[in-house]
């Protein structure tokens, strides 16, 4: 979708922001560029829109060479979002982000009525914040209307200049999550500039890591993380990519153990082989659990499981990622969490224990080794840290 065929960009004064990078993103993929300041993310990026035009080189969108489009034609295909969003002062919400359409010839309500749905989809209420003005809003909602604004051509194309930048960590967080969902339904081609490399990792199907004005390494962000492709890239990832692994590493059906598993309508058993065992409705679906402890003890003749179930507290889909459930076993002080499959009304999987998800993190970390012998001094790390 975006290719670029050994891109140079010297400035007038010598500085050489870009210098002969090749790469390419596919269809609907998100691309994080990442890198220390200076390093010629921004550059690169305004490259595609033509804002900055390049000294060498060759850059695609969608198979046409974008030094033969014209520039007006081009950013119709392409949103722009950045840190210090560039509203409109003067224009209520809804009317900033229907300028684009409006100006493509759209007519106005046909423009604000679109413009609310977006707004709708970036989590603004239209109602409440549709008619306030930029100054009217926090810094969060600024930043949404700014994606909802490039959002309103349905250009194919996003180009995203740290447009998280400016708002505090929490926000930042909920803003990405919201983009990452977003990005589900709306299958955009993204380039997003940070310097963040937890963003980076948090957001991208693949990660571009930016040394002086070339790529570093180009690869998955469990694959950056988990083997780097020079020192450049372990350092600027930090010592702890192994703890940002869990992160990027899903739990995955073949990570998970079969406990002992009861049914809601079963007599309640007086010996169980393990401490615990999990209860399931009759679709198999995770209904909750009982101990073996309480099971003996408290039972009187004819009860079910039903009467003694307790309510799941830690429990996930799979897919999840790992530190997730690494969060999840520390908020409940569980030496376990149950997973479903949410696409089947929560059917239970297995567990997940401590020694699983340490086994599940050795097993994405050897699918990419190429240097098993640091990616081990990590997983060192995690176990310290695991109950
Ligand atoms: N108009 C310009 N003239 C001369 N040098 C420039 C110009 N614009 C950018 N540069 C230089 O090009 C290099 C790359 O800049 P660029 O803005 O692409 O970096 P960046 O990685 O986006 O940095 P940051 O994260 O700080 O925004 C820097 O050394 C910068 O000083």
């Amino acid at each position: 979708m975006i290719r670029f065929e050994h891109v140079s960009k010297r400035y007038a004064d010598g500085t050489t922001a870009v210098d002969d990078l090749s790469f390419e993103v596919n269809e609907g993929e998100l691309v994080t560029l990442v890198g220390p300041s200076g390093c010629g993310k921004t550059t690169t990026m305004k490259m595609v829109n033509r804002l900055i035009e390049p000294t060498a080189g060759r850059i695609f969108l969608d198979g046409d060479d974008i030094s033969g489009v014209d520039p007006v034609q081009l950013r119709r295909r392409i949103g722009y979002v950045i840190q210090q969003v560039g509203l409109f002062p003067h224009k209520s919400v809804l009317d900033n982000t229907a300028t684009v359409p409006h100006l493509l010839g759209v007519k106005r309500a046909k423009a604000r009525a679109r413009a609310a749905e977006l707004l709708d989809l970036v989590g603004l209420d239209p109602k409440l914040f549709g008619e306030r003005y930029p100054e009217q809003l926090s810094g969060g909602q600024r930043q949404r209307v700014g994606v909802a604004r490039a959002l309103a051509a349905d250009p194919p194309v996003l180009l995203m200049d740290e447009p998280f930048g400016a708002v505090d960590p929490v926000v930042r967080e909920h803003l990405q999550n919201e983009f990452l969902r977003l990005q589900q339904t709306l299958g955009k081609t993204v380039l997003f500039v940070t310097h963040d490399i937890e963003e980076a990792v948090r957001l991208g199907d693949r990660i571009a890591v930016y040394g002086e004005g070339r790529i570093e390494q180009y690869d998955t962000p469990s694959a950056v993380l988990g083997t780097p492709a020079t020192d450049y890239v372990a350092d600027f990832v930090g010592a702890d990519r192994g703890l940002k692994r869990l992160s990027v590493t899903p739990i995955e059906e073949g990570d998970l153990e079969q406990p002992p598993v009861v049914h809601l309508d079963d007599p309640l058993p007086r010996e169980l082989d393990a401490r615990w065992a999990v209860v399931l409705d009759h679709d198999n679906n995770l209904h909750g659990w009982i101990s073996a402890e309480h099971a003996r003890v408290a039972a009187n003749k004819g009860d079910t499981v039903r009467d003694h179930a307790r309510r799941m507290e830690a429990w996930l889909p799979v897919g999840a990622p790992l530190k997730q459930a690494f969060a999840t076993m520390l908020q409940h002080d569980a030496g376990w969490i149950a997973v479903i499959d949410e696409h089947s009304a929560g059917r239970f999987l297995g567990v997940l224990t401590p020694a699983r998800l340490h086994e599940a993190l050795r097993r994405s970390t050897a699918a990419d080794a190429r240097d098993i012998t640091r990616a081990e001094v990590d997983l060192e790390t995690v176990e310290q840290l695991l109950p």
